[in-house]
């Protein structure tokens, strides 16, 4: 496959730019990213690249910048997501309890709950502190025989650990087809036969039976739009677990979901990344 290499700068230099970037980039049909100390190197193949698309969705950033500049050569010819996941994608010990890597890393330690994830462009390695923060949370939670929703699944990487954790039935949905197909791949990479694996969004929701947990790892507007779907498949007590969104964002998160008939629980944070914790 031939691709172009991508170098761009942007002012403020900052994680949450850099953040913002890599998923505008990604939207755009970008598949892998390096950070460097000045720049930001991004990877794409020939053919999905449209440089009108490009600027229209830099043109549009989600926030305001002072500057997104870029210059693009043709890259050497090789799988760039692969050399992503072999040079950048390092296992994460949690614990001694938890241990996500995949399937090329050696030396895992011996864990409880040993993840296998091959990522290739779905979201969700375990890096991100949004997946990191409910990952935490999931370790903590008494999961046995609990029926989850994943929505939002990427890589399905919370919804393989709530099956380790004894999670049962689980559906994971997602709404982009790559993230289906690579979560399929990595529940089989895990042994795992009984998570049920959707496309769609919020709206394919009402077919479904009543969970004691959702899962939502998104973004602040999809979770503000479609919360109410998701708090009418949740069962009497049951929780609603959020990420996705900054920490300034938690209040009109808590706001929307006690207009729901939801209660607080707990909130946590990284790296002013957020997650929210409520109850039916
Ligand atoms: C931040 S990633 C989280 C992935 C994974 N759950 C994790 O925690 O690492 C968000 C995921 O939500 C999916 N998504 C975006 N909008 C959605 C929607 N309206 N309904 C369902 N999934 C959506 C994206 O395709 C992406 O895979």
């Amino acid at each position: 496959m031939k691709y172009y290499e991508f170098k761009f700068i942007f002012k403020p230099k900052n994680e949450i730019v850099s953040d913002i970037l890599m998923s505008v980039l990604g939207d755009v049909g970008f598949e892998s990213f390096v950070e460097e100390d000045d720049v930001l190197k991004a990877y794409i193949q020939q053919s999905l690249f449209n440089k009108e698309e490009l600027q229209t969705s830099i043109n549009q950033f989600p926030i305001e910048v002072d500057a997104i500049d870029y210059t693009y050569t043709e890259a050497e010819d090789k799988d760039w997501n692969e050399e992503w996941e072999k040079n950048f994608f390092k296992p994460i010990i949690i614990d001694d309890l938890c241990a996500i890597h995949s399937t090329f890393h050696t030396d895992i330690p011996k864990v409880k709950y040993d993840i296998i994830i091959n990522p290739q462009m779905a979201f969700g390695t375990g890096h991100h502190e949004t997946t990191s923060l409910i990952l935490n949370e999931l370790l903590q939670m008494d999961l046995q025989n609990k029926a989850v929703l994943d929505m939002g699944c990427g890589t399905s990487i919370l919804a393989i650990l709530a099956s380790k954790r004894g999670a049962k039935p689980i559906t994971a949905i997602d709404i982009d087809s790559w993230c289906v197909d690579n979560s399929k791949a990595n529940c089989q990479l895990n042994q795992i036969t009984d998570i049920d694996i959707k496309l769609g969004d919020a709206s394919i929701l009402k077919d479904e039976k009543p969970f004691n947990l959702v899962i939502a790892n998104i973004n602040r507007n999809i979770l503000l739009q479609d919360m109410d779907k998701y708090v009418q498949v949740l069962q009497e007590k049951g929780k609603l677990l959020m990420s996705g969104f900054y920490t300034e964002d938690i209040a009109i998160l808590q706001e929307k979901a006690e207009s729901l008939g939801l209660h607080f629980v707990k909130t946590n944070h990284k790296n002013n990344w957020a997650c929210l914790l409520v109850q039916k």
